[in-house]
């Protein structure tokens, strides 16, 4: 990919951002789900992917409430989405989905919660960097006074905050997309955006970092850290390996299924260790495994050994 390439959410790495979307609607409908999104079958449908996702039906209005999505309790309250339905193909096979929903499920449930403890620690600041087709601020409930940016390509949050207000849908923060290339300097358009760096932050790269070049991770981590006052907050989800992720037969079959060309999304280059640089810049950092994460959420690990063995949530805190 060049450093300069942009993107929408039906080619290049956009297209990840509908998998995982698809991903998020197959937990939302389990009877067991650990986080409810209701606005993910939606999206899917609306993106008109050629690739046939599936998961595809189902609205908002039907899929269960804003309000009472992301509890473990309320969950799986919303109408199970449908199947695409025409042009049947192994994309659409339920077991890969539901595989594929139980780390999807389990990551978005960790982010969640970790924006709640961050919320009842007072922080009022919330950025969600490559936020994708992420509802957060739809779906969450955010203390009154609560600001959160999303940064994302253009397109990207274009076709969400469109989807989103014809599905009716209110954001429950202050909500504001920033677009942006996290390639390049996005710091400034975020404070322009009214991002305030003497406030403490609660930041989020779910589903990011390996798709940066190893110097626009750099300059990401310590961008982040620049603009974090005492008491901020960082949670990251980390591949140090993205080897590990290419070289998995069942990867690079859903990928291929998914017609992604997996491995050009993924810049090539020596990376120092995204721990390493944390606590170079000063973040104290609490690592969780997702098998430690499945055990406390009552679920059994997810199928795949590259997730289990080498994908790790890190939680940075500041002063
Ligand atoms: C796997 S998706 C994850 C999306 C979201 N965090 C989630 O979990 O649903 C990767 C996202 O990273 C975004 N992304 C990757 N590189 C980016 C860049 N250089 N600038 C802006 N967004 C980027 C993509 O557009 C996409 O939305």
């Amino acid at each position: 990919m060049s450093t300069d390439q942009q993107w929408d959410i039906v080619t290049g790495v956009g297209l990840t951002a509908l998998a995982v979307a698809a991903g998020r609607a197959a937990e939302s409908a389990r009877p067991d789900a650990l986080m409810s999104d209701p606005y993910a079958s939606r999206l899917v449908a609306a993106a008109q992917s050629p690739v046939p996702f599936p998961f595809a039906g189902g609205s908002a209005e039907s899929a269960g409430s804003a309000e009472s999505a992301g509890s473990a309790e309320s969950a799986g309250s919303g109408e199970p989405a449908a199947s695409a339905g025409s042009g049947a193909t192994g994309v659409q096979d339920e077991e890969m989905w539901n595989g594929a929903s139980d780390y999807i499920g389990l990551r978005s449930r960790v982010f969640d919660d970790y924006f709640r403890d961050a919320a009842g620690a007072g922080i009022r600041q919330a950025v969600i960097l490559a936020s994708g087709l992420d509802t957060r601020p739809y779906r969450l409930s955010w203390p009154s006074g609560t600001v959160c940016f999303e940064l994302d390509q253009p397109a990207v949050l274009g076709f969400k905050s469109a989807t989103l207000a014809g599905e009716g849908a209110t954001p429950g923060c202050d909500h504001r997309p920033v677009p942006v290339d996290l390639r390049h300097d996005w710091g400034a358009a975020l404070e322009a955006a009214g991002f305030d760096a003497s406030r403490p932050t609660a930041w989020l790269a779910e589903g990011l970092l390996p798709y940066l070049p190893p110097e626009a991770e750099v300059r990401l981590l310590k961008e982040v850290s620049r603009l974090s006052a005492d008491g901020s907050r960082f949670a990251v989800e980390r591949i140090d390996d993205v080897g590990h992720l290419l070289d998995d037969p069942v990867v690079r079959e859903r990928s291929d299924a998914l017609g992604m060309d997996f491995p050009s999304l993924f810049p090539a280059g020596e990376r120092t260790p995204v721990a390493d640089q944390l606590t170079g810049l000063g973040w104290k950092l609490e690592h969780r495994t997702v098998p430690a994460s499945a055990a406390a959420l009552g679920r059994p690990e997810p199928g795949l050994a590259m997730l289990t063995d080498h994908v790790t949530h890190t939680f940075g805190r500041l002063g």
